[in-house]
């Protein structure tokens, strides 16, 4: 049997950074989507319990990856799999994960996979033991770009695998669907396992991610607690992927060791962020009925994205490429601000109800024409999904 779970990509629109320091923080699920394909082999296939292999297929970038259950069962000593409440990888179980990844041939210039290879070796041993079979991932998102690539692999990687082992499940709709929803239960356990997997990602997130692609929808986030906010107005991004290749963990870091180094002042700009967050969540779900009322709204959204952007450089994870994107935008009124962690990756720009769309093709003509790639997003969507 095949299990295919997907799980979207999202938008940050205030609150990043901070958020792992305990501000609030309102993200967005968005419709661009990471799906894994699971198929399990019956134990001992082809003889001995010891046989077969386990396979990660990662389509996007053109490896396949394979280890054998008996190195598996040597090496991580897990046998059957738990599926109840995770408990986190512990400091030698990454270690010997580390281990597994050893001559495996990666790319020097895909070497950021190995983050990922070692949370997929994680969860896949953690909830299946060391059996046999297949995963096959794919996935709309830019890698590494801010739009929750890691958040969307571990949550649609621990659907598919609880789902697989019947801890988690869906109705068995009229298959009219093709895609179909878990109940809340099982969407709080694909979290806590998600979680699990962007520890060894990201080192320390602060769950929003995880949760807003469980989840869908738009959420206000703080302190591992979440609230969905109605958005009562469509909300329009354009969103503008600078190419800049960066790496969260190093950037959740840099901004840690800021905080260190300068506890007061960073605890200022925490606080600054959180009243943000917390104005824009309440903003978000004003109905606007008139056009003036969605305009006042906009300039609003605006404004406090602005001034989240500000504090966002005064933590260190802004990049020349970002303020390119500012600069250009700011040309033709609009506001933008970076979203995810920063240091390169993807910039939202709002785009107001009444925006002419001949300007909104100029100012996408003029920020590709510095190598950045620009597309619209629909936001607030649905979160994991399984077929
Ligand atoms: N489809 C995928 N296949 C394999 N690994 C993936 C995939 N998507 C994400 N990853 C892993 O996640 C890493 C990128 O995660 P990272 O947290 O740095 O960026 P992001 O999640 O895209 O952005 P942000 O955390 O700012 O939203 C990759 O280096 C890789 O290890
Ligand atoms: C930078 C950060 O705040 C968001 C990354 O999308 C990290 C986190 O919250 O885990
Ligand atoms: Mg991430």
């Amino acid at each position: 049997m095949e299990v295919r779970a997907r799980a979207p990509g999202k938008i940050i629109l205030a609150g990043e950074h901070a958020v792992v320091h305990g501000s609030a923080a309102v993200a967005a699920a968005i419709n661009l989507y990471t799906t894994t394909s699971l198929r399990l082999h019956p134990a001992g296939e082809g003889g001995g319990a010891d046989s077969g292999v386990v396979e990660l297929d990662l389509r996007d970038s053109g490896l396949t990856f394979s280890w054998p259950c008996s190195q598996l069962r040597g090496v991580l000593r897990e046998e059957s799999g738990r599926v109840g409440v995770p408990t986190p990888c512990s400091p030698d179980q990454l270690a010997a994960i580390a281990k597994l990844l050893e001559g495996h041939e990666i790319p020097e210039a895909k070497i950021w996979l190995s983050a990922g290879l070692s949370a997929f070796l994680f969860l896949y041993t953690s909830i299946l033991g060391c059996r046999p079979g297949k995963a096959v991932v794919t996935s709309d998102l830019p890698m590494g770009a801010g739009l929750g690539s890691s958040a969307a692999y571990n949550v649609s990687m621990s659907g598919a695998l609880l789902t697989a082992t019947g801890a988690v499940g869906v109705g068995g709709g009229d298959g009219a669907e093709e895609w179909e929803l878990f109940g809340k239960h099982d969407l709080e356990l694909v979290n806590q396992w998600a979680f699990q997997g962007e520890k060894i990602i990201h080192g320390k997130p602060s769950g929003i991610d995880n949760a807003v692609s469980t989840f869908g929808s738009m959420i206000k986030f703080k302190k591992g607690e979440f609230t969905n906010l109605k958005s009562r107005n469509p909300v329009k991004m354009l969103i503008t992927d600078t190419r800049v290749g960066r790496n969260t963990k190093a950037l959740v870091a840099g901004v840690s060791e800021r905080a260190s180094r300068h506890p007061e002042a960073m605890a200022s700009v925490f606080h600054a962020v959180n009243s943000i967050s917390e104005e824009l969540s309440s903003i978000v779900e004003l109905a606007a009925e008139d056009e003036i009322a969605i305009t006042s709204k906009e300039d609003k959204l605006s404004e406090l994205m602005e001034m989240n952007q500000g504090l966002l450089q005064s933590m260190g994870v802004s990049h020349s490429s970002i303020e390119t994107v500012l600069r250009t935008t700011l040309k033709y009124n609009l506001v933008s601000k970076l979203t995810g962690a920063g240091g390169g990756g993807c910039v939202l720009t709002l785009i107001p109800m009444l925006l002419a769309n001949i300007v909104l093709d100029k100012v996408t003509t003029e920020l590709e024409s510095h190598g950045f790639r620009c597309f619209k997003v629909e936001v607030g969507g649905q979160g994991l999904q399984v077929s």
